[in-house]
């Protein structure tokens, strides 16, 4: 997998315009991402688990296909479908655990996976930045979704917010691990006993950087609000209930544009 990332980042520009995003079709290549409309230090190429991914467009449904390169680099769907395959089977077992952890039973999340989960891959590649200090990788931001599940290379620079005093503290690079985070969206199905924790990836003055994230999200019509099972007198709802699909379609779209307004966040549903 890290191989097939740097064969497609290597390839000249042409080859990766081929599989290129547009608003048509929102998947593929593309190197204009921004967060809270700041663009990134980066490129990168999503695809995701389920054909089509469904996601509210207009009033519609839209459906989201993904562009494999064709020929270089060799076997690069193959081997992306068999990753996405193991990160679902990861991605189940890690939200077993923590239905188990919050006293719920085992497979509570399931159900809110099947029939199109919205899960999906990215390949990140931060070049080299001539003036690291001007720039992020990635802006400050909480991933939206349920679970992300991250492999990062040797090169480090993903940084995660202290709570405690707001420092910026880097998350060191560990060979053959994952980093786990929780999304928004368990933070709001647990009631805030789980928080979603604020990231940032700085990019570096001399090397390069490769980083693969496993973005769990349920189907686009799962309702996300706190579990009933976890709440009572004492423990009221802390979030009105919103509905997946259009979040995270109003998310994507402050991906292409820079939008004059700021990016939907949970707590504009905080209760
Ligand atoms: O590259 C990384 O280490 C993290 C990227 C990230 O936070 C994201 O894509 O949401
Ligand atoms: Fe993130």
């Amino acid at each position: 997998m890290e191989l097939v990332s740097k064969q497609f980042f290597a390839m000249h520009k042409e080859g990766k315009k081929k599989v290129a995003r547009d608003e048509v079709k929102p998947l593929g290549y593309y190197d204009t991402e921004h967060t809270k409309k700041v663009r990134d230090w980066k490129e990168v190429f999503d695809f995701t688990l389920q054909e089509p991914m469904i996601i509210p467009h207009d009033h519609e449904h839209r459906e989201m296909w993904n562009q494999w390169p064709p020929h270089n680099p060799p076997q690069m769907k193959e081997v992306c479908q068999q990753y996405g395959a193991e990160m679902e089977k990861l991605g189940h077992k890690l939200l077993e655990l923590i239905a188990l952890s919050l006293g719920l039973e085992r497979d509570r999340f399931r159900g809110f996976f099947e029939g199109g989960a919205t899960s999906f891959i990215r390949l990140n590649h931060y070049p080299p930045c001539p003036v690291p200090d001007l720039a992020l990788g990635v802006g400050r931001h909480k991933d939206a979704g349920a679970l992300t599940v991250l492999a990062q290379d040797e090169v480090g620079g993903l940084q995660v917010k202290r709570k405690s005093d707001g420092e910026w503290i880097l998350v060191h690079p560990t060979p053959n691990a994952y980093i786990v985070n929780v999304g928004d969206i368990i933070q709001v199905w647990s009631n805030d006993k789980y928080e979603s924790v604020e990231h940032r990836v700085k990019v570096n003055a001399e090397r390069e950087r490769f980083s693969i994230p496993y973005f769990m999200n349920p189907t686009h019509d799962t309702k996300v609000e706190p579990l009933d099972e976890l709440l009572s007198l004492r423990n009221a709802a802390k979030y009105r209930a919103y509905r997946w699909g259009e979040f995270f379609a109003t998310r994507r779209l402050s991906n292409f544009k820079k939008l004059e307004v700021e990016n939907v966040q949970i707590y504009h549903f905080k209760n």
